[in-house]
């Protein structure tokens, strides 16, 4: 059974959270347990989460760290959670705060956004004398991986010698490691290994009632290749193709299939600027003279009116916290329609709104393949992912996602000249602005 206390499960529905999802209903009994017997020294264990992509594991521990902290009377630090990128620390926090609104639990970040100095400030509450119990200004404390190392060797009375909770995403992730190896180097203590292959849709019972039993199955540990358990309402595509075709089918995905929210992901900074750039200028010549045009009004890349759809925006860990933040909340509006972006946005980030992945370079490792599509078809929706794969990489594309079970869920797309022949004429028009940017003469 959950058994959430009435407060957390009125928390839940006001944020629109009627039911548990099935990691929820399995992990948080399961946690609970941990921590109630943790007491007991030698009974202290390490929990390892694998469930699908978009399956609600962020509040599988957020709701019982919360329940339980809720109690405490002063403030010290007790749970940590290290994720790997900031986008991911600024969306772990605000699901934190979120929850424990009115409980006066003190949720804090660190992850370099902004000087060493202003974060000690931050977490700490005292920093001119060294107390041998530490001195903390936050509960709960969100960060990455190297700015948690910085402050432990540079901010005076930051200590982790109270903490209850200690999580980390890649032992809650829907690409747990199966290596024996891998999992024999983390030093778990009596690991307990919970894997949840149901789809997200939410059970019968209510938050505070249920049945834990049916969902969860033992993790297959040492059993060779992970076979990844992928979103239900996930759909997925790939299409084998020249290179210099690959723009034409990101195009054929915008004006043909009249995608209107998709993340696309291509292989370097570079390949992104360059891909960006290209469906910028088409947009201006294909729309040129157009009087149907309803789906994109031009705005430059991004003229700031309200009003206006940008048809395609780039994003990066270049940019600014505060730019990558400006980006992101466009999208979620529907105010660009294809986000141009690099692996820094495939861990974890949640955004309901994306309809599609387009992999415009096939990723050629499973977990970032599996990563990438789950941006899309998250909390039991629909979605649908297409992959790119150039001609020579076709056979390592194949061999890889049959090695890990997953062929069968993917099919072959077939998009043939005679499709986008219409986008033709922009589409050379293009070319020419490119070649005359990057100062190259065509071929022809
Ligand atoms: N019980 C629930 N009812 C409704 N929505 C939920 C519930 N649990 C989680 N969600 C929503 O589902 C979405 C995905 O959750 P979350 O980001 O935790 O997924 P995840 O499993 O951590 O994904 P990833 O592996 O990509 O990090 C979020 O928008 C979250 O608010």
């Amino acid at each position: 059974m959950l058994s959430l206390s009435t407060r957390t499960v009125q928390r839940c529905r006001e944020e629109g959270i009627e039911s548990a999802f099935a990691v929820q209903a399995a992990v948080i009994p399961a946690l609970r347990e941990a921590y109630t017997l943790s007491r007991l020294r030698h009974y202290v264990r390490d929990l390892c989460v694998s469930a699908p992509t978009g399956s609600g594991k962020t509040l599988a521990y957020v709701l019982p760290i919360v329940e339980k902290l809720s109690q405490r009377t002063v403030v010290r630090l007790r749970a940590l959670v290290v994720v790997p990128t900031r986008d991911l620390v600024v969306q772990v926090k605000e699901t934190f705060e979120r929850v424990s609104k009115g409980t006066g639990l003190r949720v804090g970040a660190v992850m370099g956004a902004v000087s060493l100095a202003k974060e000690q400030q931050h977490i700490v509450s005292n920093q001119d004398i060294e107390l041998c119990g530490g001195s903390s200004n936050v509960d709960i404390l969100v960060c990455t991986p190297g700015r948690l190392v910085d402050h432990l060797n540079m901010t005076q009375n930051f200590t982790l010698q109270h903490l209850e909770f200690l999580i980390q995403k890649l032992l809650f992730s829907a690409t747990l490691t199966r290596d024996p190896t891998r999992i024999a180097s983390l030093h778990l203590v009596r690991p307990l290994y919970i894997s949840v292959e149901s789809p997200p849709a939410p059970q019968d019972a209510g938050l505070s009632a249920m049945e834990t039993e049916t969902m969860a199955v033992a993790l297959d540990v040492g059993s060779g290749e992970t076979k990844y358990s992928m979103p239900a309402g996930l759909t997925e595509y790939f299409q084998v193709c020249n290179p210099s075709i690959k723009p034409m089918l990101v195009l054929h995905l915008l004006y043909h299939l009249n995608i209107t929210s998709a993340l696309c992901f291509t292989k370097s900074l570079e390949a992104a600027h360059r891909l960006y750039q290209l469906v910028g200028i088409f947009d201006k010549h294909y729309n040129r003279g157009r009087d149907d045009v309803t789906t994109t009004r031009r705005v430059g890349h991004n003229s700031g009116s309200s009003d206006d759809v940008t048809v395609v925006a780039e994003y990066s860990s270049d940019l600014s916290q505060q730019e990558r933040n400006s980006i992101l909340r466009q999208f979620r509006n529907g105010r660009i329609r294809l986000l141009i972006c690099s692996d820094v946005i495939a861990r974890g980030l949640d955004l309901d709104c994306v309809q599609a992945v387009v992999n415009y370079d096939a990723p050629m490792h499973m977990d970032k393949y599996v990563h990438r599509v789950g941006r899309t078809a998250r909390a039991g929706r629909k979605g649908t992912a297409y992959t790119l794969v150039e001609k020579q990489e076709a056979r390592f594309f194949k061999a890889m996602v049959k090695k890990h079970g997953h062929y069968k869920r993917m099919t072959q797309l077939k998009v043939k000249p005679s499709f986008i022949s219409d986008l033709n004429e922009a589409y050379k028009a293009t070319m020419q602005d490119m070649h005359r940017l990057y100062s190259v003469l065509p071929n022809e």
